[in-house]
């Protein structure tokens, strides 16, 4: 996909995630998913690529869920279970991929909050989302990968850091789309490159195991 639907764009989250179904019934098996995302990790860098390895869903704890309503069973479970759904075999495929490219450094592994946009967080809601265990924080994925998990889809996602929030009220930075659509422009060199080896890494796998 080029871009995705995002909740504060006024859709249901079921239709932000529908295409992540279509997908599924044209026969993928694996999703992978990218976003920009605001660094609470002290030790990341602009630009630096989180793999996904948990989220924080802030949108599910209200209750509010892609699959909230009544159950497709033709895609999966009622209560679908939410461990180990960033596959590690995946995330170790990518470190090496990043490691051979010689990437190694600018790649962490973390935990993706998502809240709901439009507004960027305030001071407090990002202390907090540190506090609650969070490296990174945006405004999408959660809701796709809780779709692709339900209809057991193969997940990976990673988190380009487009800039860092401000967890401290004695500074004048701030924080706006502008940079994040800068910094993800300027990381495009790394990142397709990233992607294709990982796509090429996981397709040779695969082939051998069917082997
Ligand atoms: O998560 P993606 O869609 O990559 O984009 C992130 O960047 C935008 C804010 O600048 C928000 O949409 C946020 O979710
Ligand atoms: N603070 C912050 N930075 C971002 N960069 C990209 N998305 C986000 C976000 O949701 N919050």
């Amino acid at each position: 996909m080029q871009g995705r639907f995002h909740y504060y764009e006024g859709y249901p989250l079921w239709k932000c995630a529908m295409p992540v179904r279509v997908m599924r019934l044209l026969g993928a098996t694996h999703l992978i998913a990218s976003n920009a995302a605001g660094g609470l990790n002290k030790c990341y860098k602009v630009g630096d690529i989180m793999l996904i390895k948990d989220h924080i869903n802030m949108l599910g704890f209200g209750g509010n869920n892609p699959l909230r309503g009544p159950n497709e069973s033709r895609f999966g479970p009622r209560f679908p279970s939410m461990y180990g759904v960033y596959n590690k075999n995946i995330i170790q495929t990518a470190k090496r991929c990043a490691a051979e490219e010689g990437w190694g450094d600018m790649v962490h592994e973390g935990v993706y909050s998502c809240v709901g946009g439009p507004n960027f967080e305030t001071i407090a809601e990002l202390r907090m989302l540190e506090l609650l265990g969070a490296d990174a924080v945006g405004m999408s994925t959660a809701h796709e990968v809780i779709i692709a998990t339900h209809c057991g889809m193969t997940v990976l996602a990673f988190s380009l850091i487009t800039d860092m929030c401000i967890t401290d009220y004695e500074t004048d930075d701030d924080v706006n789309h502008e940079e994040v659509l800068s910094v993800g422009k300027k990381s495009e060199k790394v990142l397709k490159p990233f992607v294709t080896r990982i796509v090429d890494s996981i397709a040779n796998q695969l082939q051998s195991k069917s082997c």
